[in-house]
């Protein structure tokens, strides 16, 4: 079921799939965006959530994409980390690394996890200040409606509050809009310390999945997709992209709708 939705929000498309077909059609739309990037451009600029988002692009990493994708042309970053070091079960870096970027051929130089050595606020800082020295590169361009950085396709997640990365409902980082980086020590979902992107740098991607998997999230998608008159918008609900966003729903996900 398709569902693109009308004039006034052009980009944004909600799409709900069987259980099995889902990462099928995940890993078509990634290795699609793939290819258009690296030929316009030579390089594809890859945001990774945490979560159960490493689990749902599991088809990445078997044939053909496995063995055709321009890895060496991947850009990966994370939209949020917890604070922990890198070897820690709680990881966003250590999900990614077992679950996909130790099953494909990306350069480890192109792989920008977070300083696990140093405090959140300073490893906030840091992470922000690596994007800014691949500006200066030209790695990274700057969005030119937002002046923020803007990566070709960032891949999110959504939790049971409807929280998207790092940032929770009714939390005050919900509305830094000067950080590209920032973090928090109070995360109602442990752990408590974190670094997140801002809602100013999600919003200046040029694409945006949204992928959203098991019964145990239906209220929140009903939540994020149909209770939009109120004026306290929840994270999910804040979320847009400059070209595309997309919302790939389980069908259990989407019972609700
Ligand atoms: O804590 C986090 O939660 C969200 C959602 O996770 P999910 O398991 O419900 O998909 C995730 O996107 C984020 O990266 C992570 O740090």
């Amino acid at each position: 079921m398709a569902d693109t939705a009308n004039s006034e929000k052009k980009k944004k498309v909600v799409e709900v799939f069987e259980k099995d077909d889902l990462p099928v059609s995940l890993a078509k739309y990634v290795a699609d965006l793939s290819n258009n990037f690296t030929q316009q451009k030579g390089a594809f600029t890859v945001v990774l959530s945490g979560g159960s988002l490493i689990h749902d692009i599991r088809k990445l990493v078997e044939p053909p994409y496995r063995d055709t994708l321009e890895w060496s042309k991947w850009h990966v970053f994370w939209v949020d980390e917890r604070v922990v070091p890198k070897t820690h079960e709680d990881s966003n870096y250590k999900l990614a690394y077992d679950g996909f970027l130790s099953k494909v051929p990306i350069p480890p130089g192109n792989i920008y996890a977070i300083n696990d050595t140093l405090p959140a606020e300073g490893a906030a800082d840091d992470y922000e200040a690596c994007l800014k020295q691949l500006v200066k590169s030209n790695v990274l361009p700057l969005s030119s409606v937002s002046g923020f950085p803007k990566f070709d396709l960032m891949l999110l997640g959504m939790g049971p509050d409807c929280h998207v990365a790092s940032l929770f409902p009714g939390h005050p980082l919900e509305k830094e809009d000067k950080k590209w980086v920032t973090f928090i020590k109070d995360s109602p979902k442990p752990p408590p310390e974190r670094i997140t992107f801002t809602f100013p740098v999600i919003n200046s991607s040029a694409y945006i999945a949204m992928v959203v998997t098991g019964a145990a999230l239906a209220d929140a998608v009903h939540s994020a997709l149909r209770d939009t008159q109120n004026s306290n918008k929840l994270p999910a609900q804040l979320v847009s992209a400059e070209e595309e966003f997309k919302w790939f729903i389980e069908k259990e996900a989407a019972s609700k709708l």
